[in-house]
């Protein structure tokens, strides 16, 4: 009783009744949580905020903007931590794994990994990606055209190969970085391996425990891969610089020399978990794309006539997007609508901590509800259905101008807050603009017959995965080429990329082993240095193997 007591202290925050130790975990449903958040902040989030408890832990939900504002932001120095996940190996990198930047705690491994990744991500949105996205967009439209029945698959390929591009100039690793990207956000979701939520059954011995066996499996070939994939670059740039400009290049003949990332194991991590982090992301609002344009015949005409009239008949280009407001209005409301990450990122509170008369202590887990900010009736009225006029006509609260510039999904709430702010907001913006661009241009997106019921094939609105990061769940429908014309353009486009991509590539390679033939190129000592360094990172690498991760 008295514990009970304590938990519902009527001087604390408000929230719904805890019962001891497990406080609401018994009916927080795993699946569509954000939902069972959500009912809660109706009943007690008046205030832009309520607590929970689950199995001891506190957790403050923010369901306001202004709130996550104070706490996220202005109180960014000791509200950005993140808390442990459980089911992954030191996922905050406290003991010095190093492993995964979105995960970490603010440590000194989160603060230099993530001076890299924004110096690397805001070098490709500056050179438009070395046009990358276009050439992806293309062969997904291709993809689209010969096997349209395919098409999730063909779409989390796209944003893999644009991933795997800019990461190792290598867009065949995309099968197995998707993978292993399930894999990573699978292990990390509540909703994914059962001790994320009953904790202590992770702690029971080895032998006993299938989910410490099964996630040091998983953890080892992603590592591995990770550490592959950059010696393979080293190696094929030892033997003749036959790897063009990409992350992995530009960390070993550049960054490494001056920064202070450890090493080669921790290069493999982060450029590994660059990579992998741009996959599920872009693909979420991408899929949410197709349903709502489906649903939405009227918005996809006018996004279609939009483009056919700014871009005179061209696949639409990044240079195109400040004309393009319609489609800027329908990519950024299909977030709203439908956000990828509706519960948020959890941070973690470093100390002990008085908000609005209420004590918040050390440790507390801050919950930024995407879902609630996303349905606040006020700022975003008929807030339960898809209306891109809220960006595009004066009198809604959310227009801005000029349109030129506005609306732009940068700084959304979906991206999170603070000093934990998502990093790849542009890159996001971009490839959405492509690839959703180069579908209005290419396909009439619609239902798709049932020969069998003689009804159309539904497209559901509010079924999908719930993991950290969602899709909607598989549906079918059709993508019917706007015109005999249109069809044959989007192939020629597909087959002449295609073609200048590997004579790029051919007369790269072909220059780089003339210069090493004739050694122009190793004149820096490059080659020297790499060979160098070739032994000191299987050393290295070595030394992880059996240092491990912390069981
Ligand atoms: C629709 C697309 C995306 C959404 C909704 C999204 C959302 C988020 C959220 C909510 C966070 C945590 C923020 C916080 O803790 O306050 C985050 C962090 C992060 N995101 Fe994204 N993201 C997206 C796309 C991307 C892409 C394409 C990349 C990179 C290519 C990326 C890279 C990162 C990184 C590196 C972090 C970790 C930042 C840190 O912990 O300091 N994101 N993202």
């Amino acid at each position: 009783i008295k514990e009970f007591q304590k938990i519902n202290d009527p001087n604390g925050p408000p929230g719904p009744t805890q019962l001891p130790y497990i406080g609401r975990i018994h009916d927080l449903p795993i699946n569509f949580m954000w939902l069972k958040f959500k009912e809660w902040a109706d009943k007690h989030g008046a205030g832009g905020f309520y607590r929970t408890q689950m199995l001891g832990v506190n957790v403050l939900v923010i369901t306001d903007e202004t709130v996550a504002e104070d706490l996220l932001v202005k109180r960014a120095k000791y509200n950005s931590d993140r808390p442990n996940i459980q089911s992954l190996f030191d996922s905050k990198s406290s003991e010095g794994s190093m492993e995964y930047l979105p995960l970490m705690g603010r440590n000194k491994y989160w603060a230099r990994q993530r001076k890299l990744t924004h110096a690397y991500i805001t070098e490709a949105t500056n050179v438009k990606y070395n046009g990358v996205m276009y050439h992806e967009a293309k062969r997904w439209m291709a993809n689209l055209i010969q096997n349209p029945d395919n098409f999730q698959a063909s779409l989390e390929d796209m944003a893999a190969k644009v991933m795997c591009q800019l990461t190792w100039d290598d867009p065949s690793l995309s099968t197995y970085c998707t993978k292993s990207a399930w894999g990573l956000l699978r292990q990390m979701s509540p909703a994914g391996p059962i001790t994320n939520v009953l904790t202590p059954l992770w702690h029971l011995p080895m032998f006993m425990n299938p989910w410490k066996k099964a996630e040091r499996k998983r953890h080892d070939e992603q590592s591995a891969w990770w550490q592959e994939r950059y010696l393979t670059t080293r190696d094929k740039m030892a033997q003749g610089g036959r790897v063009r400009n990409c992350w992995t290049r530009q960390f070993i003949e550049k960054t490494s020399l001056k920064t202070n990332i450890s090493g080669d194991y921790e290069a493999s991590c982060v450029i590994g978990m660059l990579a992998l982090v741009g996959i599920f992301t872009v693909a979420g609002p991408l899929s949410y794309w197709l349903v709502t344009m489906v649903h939405y015949p009227e918005w996809q005409a006018a996004v279609q006539k939009e483009i056919d009239e700014k871009c005179e008949g061209r696949m639409p280009t990044l240079e195109d997007a400040p004309n393009l407001p319609i489609l800027r209005a329908c990519i950024k409301e299909t977030m709203r609508w439908k956000p990828n990450v509706p519960t948020g990122v959890a941070h973690e509170t470093e100390a002990d901590d008085v908000y609005n008369g209420y004590f918040i202590p050390k440790g507390t887990r801050l919950l930024p509800l995407d879902w609630a900010f996303l349905r606040n009736p006020k700022k975003y009225p008929d807030p339960d259905n898809f209306r891109p006029e809220r960006w595009l006509e004066p009198g809604w609260p959310t227009f801005q101008a000029p349109l030129t510039q506005f609306p732009t999904i940068k700084g959304m709430t979906s991206f999170g807050w603070g000093q934990r702010q998502c990093l790849g907001m542009s890159l996001t913006q971009d490839e959405l603009i492509v690839a959703c661009g180069a579908l209005a241009w290419t396909f009439n997106l619609k239902p798709k017959h049932n020969p069998a019921t003689g009804m159309n094939h539904p497209v559901p609105l509010d079924k999908s995965n719930s993991l950290l990061i969602i899709k909607p769940d598989p549906f079918q429908m059709s993508f019917e080429p706007r015109s005999e014309k249109r069809k044959e353009e989007a192939l020629r486009l597909w087959a002449e990329s295609d073609a200048r991509d590997r004579a790029d590539r051919a007369k790269f390679f072909q220059e780089a082993r003339l210069a090493q033939q004739t050694a122009i190129v190793p004149d820096n000592g490059l080659f020297d240095v790499l060979a160098e360094k070739k032994d000191e990172a299987s050393i290295q690498i070595r030394r992880v193997n059996s240092y491990g991760p912390q069981v």
